[in-house]
């Protein structure tokens, strides 16, 4: 694992999504995995803003989301195609046709999900996979003490995934669907590469144990450890935890875009 802590979310998502501008430019016809949640709102507007200023061309683009929720319609307002449509697609040029989530109202979501894992394959497989990590330490949707060699499958979401996610569905955890569809770990592990995005001081804990922690199937992301090729992003409260920061490199302070949005100083002694 590579890591690199930023001061703050707003300069992980610049770095992240120069990563993912400079995957499409260096290779236009990537494949590239897709995340979603709070974490990666961010990271799509500042890649939508970097597609519209700098002409980043997503025309042969392809894109697998890792998840969504069994039960809903890439119509329905809180369904992962809809987030995606909402914060990507609708505003680069990526081909309606080359985008992939798994549908949630397929009528048999176990052969959604081999159906999927089976179309991941056909494209040649996952150039540059993006991830958040959830509190409880998910990828994906791959909860604690899932298969560290998992496949895309159906799974029962975790309590505490309701409870984090609840607030898509207007803070009421009994609303969200209890089911997603997911790519696996193992089908995570099989990109070229992958870049894990955490931020914020509520997941400093989980952060530590999937980056210096023992590779677990109780914390899903340090399945990561075994990837050859991870970049781990983190803000400075998400790595307040970790052991290893002040070994960790950092790229701040001699980049032009990094210190145009550097944080006006404190007032201090
Ligand atoms: O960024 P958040 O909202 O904390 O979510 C963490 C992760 O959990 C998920 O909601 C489950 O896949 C992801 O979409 C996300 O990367």
């Amino acid at each position: 694992m590579k890591i690199i802590i930023c001061p703050d979310p707003a300069h992980v998502a610049v770095l992240a999504a120069r990563l993912l501008a400079d995957q499409v430019r260096g290779r236009p016809e990537s494949v590239l995995g897709l995340a979603t949640g709070r974490t990666m709102e961010a990271i799509y507007r500042r890649l939508v803003g970097t597609a519209r200023a700098d002409g980043v061309d997503f025309g042969a683009v392809t894109t697998f989301n890792l998840d969504e929720y069994v039960g809903l319609p890439g119509g329905h307002a809180q369904s992962y195609r809809h987030y995606m449509h909402a914060h990507l697609f609708a505003h680069v040029d990526l081909a309606p046709e080359r985008t992939h989530v798994p549908d949630g109202a397929a009528p048999d979501a176990d052969a959604e999900a081999a159906g999927y894992e089976a179309r991941i394959a056909q494209a040649g497989g996952i150039d540059l996979q993006l991830l958040g990590l959830g509190e409880n330490g998910h990828i994906g949707f791959n909860e604690p003490l899932s298969a560290l060699a998992s496949r895309t499958r159906v799974v029962t979401l975790a309590q505490a995934t309701l409870a984090q996610n609840a607030g898509m569905f207007g803070g009421d955890p009994s609303r969200v669907p209890t089911r997603a569809i997911t790519m696996g770990t193992g089908t995570i592990l099989e990109a070229r590469r992958t870049l894990m995005v955490v931020t914020g001081a509520r997941k400093a804990a989980i952060a530590a144990r999937a980056i210096e922690g023992p590779v677990s199937a109780a914390v899903p992301g340090s399945a990561l450890q075994f990837h050859p090729d991870c970049l781990v992003l983190l803000d400075a409260a998400a790595a307040s935890g970790l052991a290893q920061r002040d070994a960790i490199e950092w790229q701040m302070r001699h980049d032009p875009e990094l210190v145009a949005i550097q944080p006006a100083r404190s007032a201090g002694p």
